[in-house]
């Protein structure tokens, strides 16, 4: 289903992805030391992945949250899986230490709910649109607010029709 509030796209590719998830990682290289990743699923899994590489953690875990039950359009948040307590106790608790990882910030929505769980964990995002830029400590792109971003997984190859007419016929 089209949303009109968000008419334009922006589609990344793998290679794309993969590049913006390093530079990520190359920007929170020396923003502290983490001592483990909390990705939020599932679009955090891959970003989380490449960052997990680049930074040698190997500590990882999951907050299972859905809320775009219907394409395109927010529903209501519903926390599937929460964080073990075990890594919310890492350090001096509340998540301190921990690196929460997410593909992008729109809405600020789905972030706010795993501050709520990890208040002194770190926020990092490879997209960022302008009203979730406040929930956030780290992104590496912004775009605009009408803009839907689409990712690698969620897109297959496809004939592209010429811009213009067939001079021939
Ligand atoms: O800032 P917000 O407005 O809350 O939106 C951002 C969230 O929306 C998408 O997840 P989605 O709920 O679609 O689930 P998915 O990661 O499983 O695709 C995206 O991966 C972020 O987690
Ligand atoms: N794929 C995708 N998921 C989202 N969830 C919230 N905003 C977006 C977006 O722009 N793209
Ligand atoms: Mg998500």
């Amino acid at each position: 289903m089209e949303n009109p509030a968000q008419n334009k796209a922006f589609p990344v590719s793998w290679d794309m992805f993969h590049r913006d998830s390093r530079a990520l990682a190359w920007r929170l290289s020396s923003e502290g030391e983490w001592k483990a990743i909390v990705c939020i699923t599932r679009g955090g899994l891959v970003p989380a992945g490449i960052v997990a590489r680049e930074l040698g953690i190997r500590t990882i875990e999951t907050v299972c949250i859905a809320s775009y039950h219907d394409y395109e359009n927010q529903g209501e948040l519903k926390v599937i899986k929460p964080v073990d307590p075990k890594v919310v106790d890492l350090e001096a608790g509340e998540g301190s230490g921990v690196l929460v990882i997410d593909d992008l910030v729109d809405t600020g929505k789905t972030i706010k709910v795993v501050r709520e769980m990890l208040p002194k964990a770190h926020y990092a995002t490879v997209y960022a649109k302008p009203v979730g830029v406040p929930m956030v400590d780290t992104f590496i792109t912004e775009v605009s607010q009408d803009t839907w971003i689409y990712f690698p997984w969620d897109m297959g190859w496809q004939f592209q029709p010429p811009l213009a007419k067939d001079s021939a016929g």
